[in-house]
């Protein structure tokens, strides 16, 4: 069985963000994730994990203004400072929750920007953020996000955009973020797309398509995906990122399924 982590930006919302914890241990998981901590003090946070037995496994680098529309600043020419600020204040908060890995969000390109401008400015600021990362011993994740029906204009809309720009970097601590709904809508051939990608693999997320919802409620057939990501030897975490149907507790078939 994949090592299964909840997301607690998309689960558990019945509950104030804190309490989120305490109910993801009760249903049987040992490792969260969430969009940011950064609206929480650290210390907050790390109690929570702690008193809970949880693993932070990923989070995301500060994103601009998120609730103005911005998905990640790392493609903006003029937000440069803003974003290496961003990158001190994620290493700041990876030490005090003890996690690991975090992911950097490429940014919407805006129309008054051209493509290859855009494009250096993501290259130059990702390999910024992974030689910080790699003195403070972190890996740096790199999210493909569909840009069909969530994200028009996200930066990095497949997995041939993330691996180019792994490629253009002189680091090592670089991975993708492959999300199997992203995929889906971008891709598809999820399997094989694991298979072929699996050395640069950081972090994988999941919900089904269409409707980011939970297995069971669209076409991916995540018992096989489950099973070729435990065959393929994948040995990173796998987290739920949908929004249940209805309450979150028994939009868990598939976990009780796979334990
Ligand atoms: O897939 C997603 O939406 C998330 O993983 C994320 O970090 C940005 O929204
Ligand atoms: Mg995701």
């Amino acid at each position: 069985m994949p090592r299964f982590a909840a997301n607690l930006s998309m689960l558990f919302t019945e509950v104030p963000f804190l309490e989120r914890f305490a109910r993801a241990r009760s249903a049987g998981f040992h490792g969260v994730e969430y969009l940011f901590p950064y609206e929480w003090p650290a210390e907050q946070l790390a109690e929570r994990l702690q008193s809970n037995g949880l693993e932070q496994v990923l989070f995301n680098l500060p994103p601009g203004d998120w609730a103005a529309g911005e998905r990640g600043i790392a493609c903006l020419p003029d937000r440069i400072e803003e974003f290496r600020a961003g990158v001190e204040q994620g290493i700041h908060y990876a030490r005090m929750l003890g996690c690991k890995q975090l992911n950097c969000l490429a940014g919407l390109k805006p129309e008054s920007v051209a493509e290859e401008e855009a494009w250096q400015t993501l290259v130059a600021n990702v390999q910024y953020a992974a030689d910080r990362f790699a003195e403070a011993g972190l890996t740096l994740c790199l999210e493909a996000i569909n840009s069909r029906v969530d994200m028009p204009g996200f930066m990095l809309d497949t997995s041939g955009k993330v691996m180019a720009l792994i490629e253009a970097l002189e680091a090592d601590n670089v991975r993708l973020q492959y999300d199997l709904y992203h995929m889906q809508i971008m891709e598809g051939d999820l399997t094989r797309g694991i298979e072929c990608l699996l050395p640069w693999i950081g972090h994988i997320q999941f919900a089904d398509n269409p409707g980011r919802h939970q297995p069971g409620t669209g076409e991916i057939n995540f018992s096989n995906v489950f099973s070729a990501i435990d065959r393929l030897g994948y040995g990173g975490w796998v987290s739920a990122e949908y929004r249940p149907t209805g309450a979150t507790e028994p939009s868990l078939g598939w976990f009780s399924e796979a334990n």
